[in-house]
């Protein structure tokens, strides 16, 4: 089997139609406008926000969170995933009735019940959410930067990237970052190339989520491919939300020709129709990677990963067993 290990996951949007559906029943509510004949209904990304907004409203107390967690996490290990970092909102789980310490540990029980049942081993990344504003991304940080969760490793910014001034979230960024998190931060999606550079520019991240609009600078791809920082990719997404109109115009193989650390994602899988198997499928079909080429990206992601070095080791000493 290949082995992977994903970066970029937003457990909320990990949910499928039918745990979804089930959710709906539990808490008495009419799904049919979010899924039909057994898939997501969106047609562009506020209206994909809006359904990842209401299935995640469906996930309310401990059990739900942890069982999505686990479920997601055993899944994707079946899939060969060796490691996996999930987006985690704290604010979503306020809206939903949790707070964000009892949100947080839920996670944590399903990353280590998903880890009992078959080696997986899961790390959460606190995101805010960028057009609740700064405030909201602030205190999102705040959170994150307490550590009560041993298991909580970083801190992200996702949402509407036209929405705001990047500069504007710095000191959200810089409480994380005091606190010894490693920073990723969603740029170059919705947005074009100035984004990434001004992420860059006043964020500091050693990751990039998406990025991949970068491809319309070149000085921005040569610096990215310099610096070292880390592409998370998500092709299968960008399709679904026609950032690019075919994966043969997606801008992954010029990145990673250039230089840059690329990654394979599979971002929100059910709303894209995607998982992380497909995302290396993609590759393989579209990108002309052979095997060899995608054991590298996973390599990658394990280097870039926002876990402890003795965790770090051990994960290289699986893909190495499996290459002998
Ligand atoms: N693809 C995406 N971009 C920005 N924010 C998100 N939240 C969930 N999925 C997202
Ligand atoms: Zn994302």
């Amino acid at each position: 089997m290949r082995l992977s290990a994903e970066l970029h996951c937003h457990i909320e949007g990990a949910a499928d139609p039918q745990l979804v559906n089930e959710q709906a029943r539990k808490y008495g509510a009419d799904a049919s406008r979010y899924i039909r004949d057994g898939s997501f209904v969106w047609h562009d990304f506020t209206s994909f926000l809006e359904a990842y907004d209401f299935a995640a409203d469906l996930f309310r107390s401990e059990d739900d969170y942890a069982r999505l967690t686990e479920h997601y996490l055993t899944s994707l290990a079946r899939d060969g995933a060796i490691y996996s970092e999930i987006f985690i909102s704290p604010d979503h789980a306020r809206k939903a009735g949790l707070s964000p310490q009892a949100y947080t540990d839920a996670l944590g029980e399903g990353i280590m019940r998903a880890r009992d049942k078959t080696g997986i081993e899961g790390r959460m990344i606190v995101v805010g959410i960028r057009h609740f504003g700064v405030e909201a991304v602030e205190a999102a940080a705040r959170f994150a930067a307490r550590r009560e969760n041993p298991l909580v490793t970083g801190f992200g910014m996702s949402g509407e990237e036209r929405h705001g001034d990047l500069e504007d979230y710095v000191r959200a960024f810089e409480i994380a970052r005091e606190a010894g998190l490693g920073i990723t931060v969603h740029a170059g999606e919705l947005a074009g190339w100035k984004s990434v550079a001004a992420a860059l520019d006043h964020l500091r991240p050693s990751r990039i989520g998406h990025g991949v609009r970068a491809i319309e600078n070149p000085d921005l791809v040569r610096r990215i491919a310099e610096q070292g920082v880390v592409l998370e990719c998500c092709p299968g997404s960008n399709i679904a939300l026609e950032v690019f109109p075919r994966f043969a115009d997606h801008p992954f193989p010029k990145l990673l020709a250039a230089g840059c650390k690329v990654t394979l994602n599979s971002d929100d899988p059910p709303y894209f129709w995607t998982s992380l198997r497909k995302e290396y499928d993609i590759a393989a079909e579209h990108f002309g990677m052979d095997e060899k080429a995608l054991a590298k990206v996973t390599r990658t992601a394990i280097e870039a990963a926002f876990v402890d070095r003795k965790t770090k080791a051990a994960l290289f000493a699986r893909l190495d067993r499996k290459s002998r």
